[in-house]
């Protein structure tokens, strides 16, 4: 289905149109992308707005208008020139309109003349989702609690001409208040950690494309906020932005590093004869994590076969979870560090190691506090956190000689499978 989305372009790539069109492509919807206004801005300030003339954002409506089935419209960052002609465009038209008033790096968009213009012309028939600063200056009413958010919403469809209006709560608790047909919905949030430059943008497009898959308004909220959470979680990155595409590329990240990861073990299981007797005893696994925190490792272990080596099953996510922790603590120290395997331990292969220029540590599990021994999960972790503060500088092999019942055991990082296979030819080969 098709949302027009009529906004402004950020030259930071954090909010806007762009964020606009990632959120409604990431939700399977079409986007019609419509130009009201060029910003030159980074993620820091808004230095300044060109406004697109009045008929040249009439012209782009009119170009898709009657040719595409426009299921909602979604209006963000305008100017007081652009209003009436936007109403004009979209009568008859589901339209959500983000009241962007100001930037969230405080940089005023409307003037109080245009956010007059604005109430009078558009908001009247529209579903609205002012956040809170932009609700009080729109209903001239102050907010200071929930009850104040549910009044403002009542206030903007019963003395404003709203059709719906969504207050959003992310300047307060994180609550959003929905005022729809006489009714009050409430949809609780908890503060989610990340960037929140273009949360509005974000959620007001989701709602859009929601409304355009059918939904009735309340499950659409509901989404578009699950949504938006997900955007912030994942929100990393330049931009200093929330992430309309972190799901499509946790998904395109998962499919990488299985490939990877199946090649590789292909490669390692060519190594055969040679690797066979540096296998651990619990069996080997290989492990690579994304860029997402998620590990994929090999399913039931590669173990002995006869002379040569197998993997027991296929390469899946969270097949080790004693690699996931060493990886994952790792990481926190070393995010470039994405691989690891584990070898049985052998003399042979540390001195090996060494001389081949590889920064070697190691932790001594009859070191760990009793408190890590009880806690049962924790011993990897601290293994690996001890090992790297030991050697003040990025480990490429950590071991340790075992305990009570535990098997000695070398691991081997990388920074992807292909370097892990390279470093497990060059110490096997070198330790015949
Ligand atoms: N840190 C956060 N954690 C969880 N949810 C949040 C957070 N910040 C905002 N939200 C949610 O994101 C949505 C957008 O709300 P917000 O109040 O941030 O809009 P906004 O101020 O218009 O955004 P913008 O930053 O683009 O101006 C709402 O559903 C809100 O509850
Ligand atoms: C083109 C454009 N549209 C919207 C916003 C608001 O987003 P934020 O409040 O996060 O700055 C923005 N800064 N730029």
């Amino acid at each position: 289905m098709a949302v027009l989305i009529i906004a402004g372009l950020d030259t930071g790539g954090g909010a806007g149109l762009k964020a606009d069109i990632e959120t409604v492509s990431a939700l399977g919807e079409h986007p019609l992308p419509v130009v009201s206004a060029i910003t030159y801005q980074n993620p820091d300030e808004v230095r300044g707005v060109f406004p697109v003339p009045p008929n040249t954002i009439r012209e782009q409506i009119r170009a898709v208008k009657g040719v595409f089935e426009i299921r909602a419209v979604k209006i963000g960052l305008l100017h007081g020139g652009a209003v009436k002609v936007i109403a004009e465009e979209t009568k008859g038209l589901i339209r959500v309109l983000d009241p962007v008033i100001a930037s969230s790096s405080g940089f005023r968009f409307l003037s109080p003349e245009d956010v007059e213009i604005l109430k009078r012309e558009l908001l009247p028939g529209s579903i609205v989702t002012p956040n809170v600063p932009e609700a009080e200056v729109l209903t001239g009413l102050k907010i200071n609690s929930i009850e104040d958010i549910k009044r403002v919403a009542r206030v903007l469809v019963e003395e404003l001409g709203a059709e719906a209006a969504i207050v959003k709560g992310g300047h307060l608790n994180f609550t959003d208040v929905l005022y729809w047909n006489g009714e009050v919905f409430k949809f609780s949030g908890e503060r989610v950690e990340g960037f929140t430059h273009g949360t509005g943008c974000v959620f007001s497009s989701a709602l859009a494309a929601f409304i355009a898959k059918g939904l009735e308004l309340p499950k659409a909220v509901e989404r578009a906020k699950r949504f938006v959470e997900g955007a912030i979680r994942f929100s990393g990155g330049e931009g200093e932005a929330v992430n309309p595409l972190w799901e499509l590329q946790r998904d395109t990240q998962r499919w990488m590093a299985k490939e990877d990861l199946e090649k590789a073990v292909g490669e390692l299981v060519k190594l055969g004869e040679l690797l066979n007797p540096h296998v651990a005893e619990v069996g080997t696994n290989f492990a690579l994590a994304t860029d997402f925190g998620e590990v994929f490792a090999v399913k039931g272990r590669i173990v002995r076969y006869g002379k040569t080596i197998k993997p027991v099953g296929p390469v899946e996510l969270n097949a080790s979870d004693h690699l996931r922790r060493a990886l994952l603590k790792m990481r926190e120290f070393y995010p470039e560090v994405r691989a690891v395997i584990n070898l049985r331990y052998s003399e042979k292969l540390i001195k090996r190691a060494e001389k081949l220029g590889l920064k070697v540590s190691f932790y001594d599990r009859r070191e760990e506090p009793e408190e890590v021994k009880r806690a049962e999960r924790g011993t990897m972790e601290w293994g690996i956190e001890s090992a790297v503060k030991r050697l003040g500088e990025k480990p490429n092999v950590i071991y340790h000689l075992g305990d009570w019942g535990k098997e000695p055991m070398i691991l081997v990082f990388g920074r992807n499978a292909e370097e892990i296979v390279e470093r497990i030819r060059n110490l096997i080969f070198a330790s015949q």
